[in-house]
């Protein structure tokens, strides 16, 4: 029996004639003996998995305390190269995060959820936004919804005195919300300052300069973004994110000890261990394009279960908007041509956001969509 024959006034008749499974909290669904039709994923989409996957974990710990050999540094280059000409995972340890900011975190994380849905609806995220709060990402969709509620926001430096997440926290929820947005703004900066030594040992594993996409990635314009995956009745049929790549430059991911995120790997699920102390790291789709496709951005995806909730803090550390993504002259020649057109994060965060669910083939797709709308000579780049 489907809850929305006992409420009023909130649903939306979408032009398909779905419904529209807008402004509710998880809560309502949770409740009910089966979940609505909107959240059964196909059954290809079913499938469980039934190994782990072997990502290599790597320890950062000479990159922080700045004593690192030379030897250590590519040793360090020589794993994550082989982790993303494969599937673009990979674990980090002694990352220099502090562990209890990563617990604060998760505590704020915890308690934004439990507000009551009028308070977290303050900042709806609206169709077309990146901010905000949303459940079942149903504002975008109207069927295979995701099991989750998200509270995302956009992270950039600037020379405010308080932060771009402490002004995004008391203007949307008020003056109580300080401190939340003080322990976020902390973390992202966290996440950047992590983000940006991945860089470098993206730069010394591919051979390009070291300092390379540091220097590309120094501007970002970032998302953060605030998993909540309740439990579900029906964990089989429903999944908590669907099957993706992230469109972005790379995901630095902290999940807590519950478990569920999963990678599509030799043509099978793989599920990634949670471990405390590390950050689990992925390419996107847009790094693929910075690397001019020689490393992969993988499909992967956060199933739900019947007796723990779960949080996962994912950061998606992208470029500037107008920034255009070229990959260095050294990773292009006339055996590796340019494998994708100059583009802007700006024309592909478009694309996701109003054209595309983001999936396997985003990049690929989003290509031939941008090359057909507006031809460019991608000939110019050939050396
Ligand atoms: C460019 C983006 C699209 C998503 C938010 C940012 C970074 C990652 C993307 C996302 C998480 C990939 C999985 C599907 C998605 C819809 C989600 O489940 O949250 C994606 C985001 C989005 O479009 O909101
Ligand atoms: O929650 C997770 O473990 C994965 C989430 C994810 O892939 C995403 O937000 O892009
Ligand atoms: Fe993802």
């Amino acid at each position: 029996m489907y809850i929305y024959k006992y409420l009023d006034h909130k649903f939306i008749a979408a032009s398909s004639g779905v419904l529209l499974l807008m402004h509710f909290s998880m809560n309502t669904f949770q409740q009910q003996t089966k979940i609505p039709k909107e959240f059964i994923y196909p059954k290809e989409d079913q499938i469980q998995a039934e190994e782990e996957l072997t990502e290599p974990v790597i320890d950062l710990g000479g990159f922080f305390i700045g004593n690192n050999s030379v030897a250590t540094q590519q040793h360090v280059a020589m794993l994550v190269k082989a982790a993303c000409l494969n599937h673009g995972f990979f674990q980090v340890i002694n990352h220099g995060v502090d562990s209890q900011l990563i617990n604060m975190a998760h505590s704020h994380v915890n308690s934004f959820f439990k507000l009551p849905l009028g308070v977290k609806l303050k900042a709806r995220k609206e169709r077309g936004n990146l901010w905000g709060y949303s459940s079942a990402h149903a504002e975008r969709f109207c069927s295979k919804l995701p099991w989750k509620e998200t509270l995302s926001f956009n992270f950039h430096e600037n020379n405010n005195q308080s932060g771009i997440v402490v002004d995004f926290f008391e203007s949307a929820y008020g003056k109580e919300f300080e401190e939340m947005g003080l322990v976020f703004e902390r973390y992202c900066k966290a996440m950047k300052r992590v983000g940006l030594v991945i860089m470098e040992i993206l730069g010394m594993s591919l051979g390009v300069e070291k300092s390379y996409y540091k220097e590309f990635f120094r501007d970002t314009s970032s998302i953060m973004r605030c998993n909540y995956y309740p439990t579900c009745q029906d964990p089989d049929l429903a999944l908590g994110t669907a099957p993706h790549s992230d469109p972005n430059s790379l995901t630095i991911l902290h999940q807590d000890q519950v478990g569920g995120l999963e990678v599509f790997v030799d043509s099978k699920w793989k599920s990634v261990r949670p471990r405390p102390d590390a950050l689990v790291i992925n390419i996107g789709d847009t790094f693929t394009a910075l690397s001019n496709g020689i490393y992969k951005s993988c499909v992967h995806r956060a199933i739900v279960n019947r007796q723990h909730e779960r949080i996962s803090l994912a950061f998606f550390l992208s470029p500037k908007e107008d920034k255009v993504i070229i990959p260095p002259q050294h990773l292009i020649s006339r055996n590796q041509p340019r494998m994708y057109p100059d583009f802007t994060w700006f024309d592909f965060l478009n694309f996701t956001q109003n054209h595309y669910r983001a999936d396997h083939a985003t990049l690929q797709n989003f290509t031939l969509s941008f090359l057909s709308s507006k031809p460019i000579d991608i000939a110019k780049n050939k050396t």
